[in-house]
Parts: structure tokens; sequence; C-alpha cells
């Protein structure tokens, strides 16, 4: 078994004359949170439909947990997925639904692991409710609900939070942060936020096309730049300059020195502390220092 959980190598996905997927390549490794992000319309839920078996690519190699994800019966029991619009079937109680699904999944105790993983999404209460009457919110959770029974080793979870509300939205992070390390969890979404705070890595798509995957510290630059709030006094930008590891400084808006440095060769944590340490000396005052960017910053400048 590799360390790979899914990896694309040059995968294309055409429909009719519109490349919705453009020469892709990107390896999630296993037990990670990866993240798929992009404008509307990048080619995540198509990506993510490959990922899944749903579709096949038009061009290039797609394996997931070792196999190719189309194949019949190939991830079963391997994969649980939630889809973009998941929508339940009319005229089933949650729990018997669920259930139904971890029997036909063939997991040993269905009832228990439809209970278990409906305790996961917060909505134990709502096992005798009629699928019919759940709220937007709540159906969808079922679905996440069906994603999680069994505990598969690769979980892809399209949009898991949107139309959750906060206090829902965080425990689902939680349970996904839970599986950190123990399962494989690839998470689309246009709350950058959460990815910014749930991912290990991620994949930024625009239009198709790859645009960066990485770490998200490499994503975000942590290792590249820094920024300084400056409170009072006068920042000496040459003298910054000027400092082991330092490749630029420039005074931004709003008294903020922006930092970048050469990561590779010069440790973040001995850059700061020297540029920080220059600016005391020299009097200034300092309300605060940031490394990297926001991953939403990144993402705007990127697509
Ligand atoms: N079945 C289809 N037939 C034709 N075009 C499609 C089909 N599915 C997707 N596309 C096109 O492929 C491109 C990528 O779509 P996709 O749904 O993968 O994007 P996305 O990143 O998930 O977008 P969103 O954030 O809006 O959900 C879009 O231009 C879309 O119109």
């Amino acid at each position: 078994m590799s360390d790979i959980a899914i990896e694309l190598v040059g995968v294309s996905r055409r429909f009719g004359p519109k490349v919705a997927v453009d020469g892709v390549s990107l390896r999630v490794q296993r037990g990670q949170v990866y993240g798929l992000i992009g404008p509307n319309g990048a080619g995540k839920t198509t990506t993510f439909s490959m990922m899944c078996g749903y579709l096949r690519p038009s061009a290039g190699s797609l394996r997931v947990m070792d196999v190719e994800p189309w194949a019949d019966g190939a991830l079963k029991g391997k994969l649980g997925v939630l889809p973009q619009d998941a929508i339940l079937p009319g005229g089933w109680k949650v729990g018997t639904l669920l259930t139904y699904w971890a029997r036909l999944s063939g997991l040993n105790a269905p009832e228990r692991e439809a209970r278990e993983s409906l305790e996961k999404v917060g909505l134990v209460e709502a096992w005798n409710v009629e699928t019919p009457a759940l709220s937007h919110g709540m159906a969808k959770r079922v679905a996440l609900a069906q994603a999680l029974m069994g505990r598969p080793p690769l979980v892809l979870l399209d949009e898991p939070t949107a139309g959750m509300d906060p206090k829902i939205a965080h425990q689902v992070r939680q349970v996904i942060q839970d599986m950190r390390g123990q399962q494989t969890v690839v998470v689309s979404s246009h709350n950058l936020q959460e990815l910014e705070q749930l991912c290990d890595a991620a994949a930024i798509l625009d239009r198709g096309r790859l645009v960066q995957a990485g770490s998200l510290a490499d994503l975000t630059r942590q290792a590249a730049e820094f920024r300084v709030q400056v409170a009072r006094g006068t920042v000496l930008v040459p003298e910054v300059e000027a400092l082991a590891g330092v490749l630029s400084a420039r005074l931004e808006a709003e008294g903020v020195l922006h930092v970048r440095f050469d990561g590779q060769a010069h440790p973040p944590e001995e850059v700061i502390s020297r540029v920080v340490g220059h600016l005391i000396q020299t009097g200034v005052l300092i309300l605060g220092v940031s490394r990297g960017q926001r991953l939403e910053e990144r993402v705007l400048q990127l697509t």
C-alpha cells in the first residue's frame, strides 16, 4: 500500500467542446485533509466526481487508493462521499434510511453505525423524522452522516458546511479535524477561512487548470513573507532591507511593514526576530506580526 491516497497525472475532462478540467496533476497523501479551491466553474466538482469514480477522465491517469476509481466495486467500503447537491429520497425516516445505506455498504451493526454517524453531525434527535420534513441544513447533515458511516479510509466532501448554521458548521469542522491522520479527507469549499483552518495541503484551480498545489504553509507563503503592524515610530526601510535574509521591505498603507525574505537559507524565526529587534532598537513600537498571507488573499491573487 503506497502512502499516496490520490494521484492525478495530466488529467483532463471534456464535456463536448467544453474543457472542464485541463491537464491537472496533484497528489494527496494518506491521512491528509486536502482542500480543492477555486472560483465558480474552476473544475472542482468535476475533479471531485472523477476522484469518486462518477466520471472518467478524457485524458491522463488517475489512481485513488491504488486503483482506478471507476472500475466496478474498486472502492467498495473504502470511500465515503458527500456530493455537492445530495438529495435524500422521500418517504423514509432518517434512521431507517441511514441503517439501510449502512446495510447496503456491508457494514457490521448497521443500526449502530447509523446512530453513531448521526451523532457525529449533531442530529441524533432526527432519527424518526421523515426525510421531506428536514430543513436544507439538516438534510445536508444526514447526507454527511452517510459519507462518514463505517469510517472509510477516504472521505470526499463537496462543500460540507454550506448551508449549515455556524454552530453546526463548527461541529462538522471538528469531525473533519478528528479524521486527520486516521482517514484521508478531500474537501471542496468556497469558505477559505475554513480550509485554512482544516487543511494540511490544497490545490487551487482556475478555469480547469491547476494554478498551484502544495502544503498550506507553502500556499500562504509562510516561509517567504511577513507583516509588522507598526503603532508608532519611523521605520528605516533601507536598514531593514540590509538585514541578513531580507529580500525586500516596504511600508504599506496604515503603518504596515511588508517584508519578503529567503526562507530557504534563513529560518523564518531568525529573520522575523532580527527585523523586530532592529525596529525596537530604532524606537519603533509594534502592535503585531503576521506570517505569510491569508489563504483568501493568496487565492484572489492567483485566480
Ligand atoms: N455535465 C456538464 N456538461 C457541460 N459542461 C459542464 C458539465 N459539468 C461541468 N461543466 C462545466 O465545466 C466547468 C467546471 O465545472 P465544475 O462544476 O467542475 O466547477 P466548480 O469549480 O465545481 O464550480 P462551482 O464552484 O460553481 O461549483 C464549468 O464551466 C461548467 O459549466
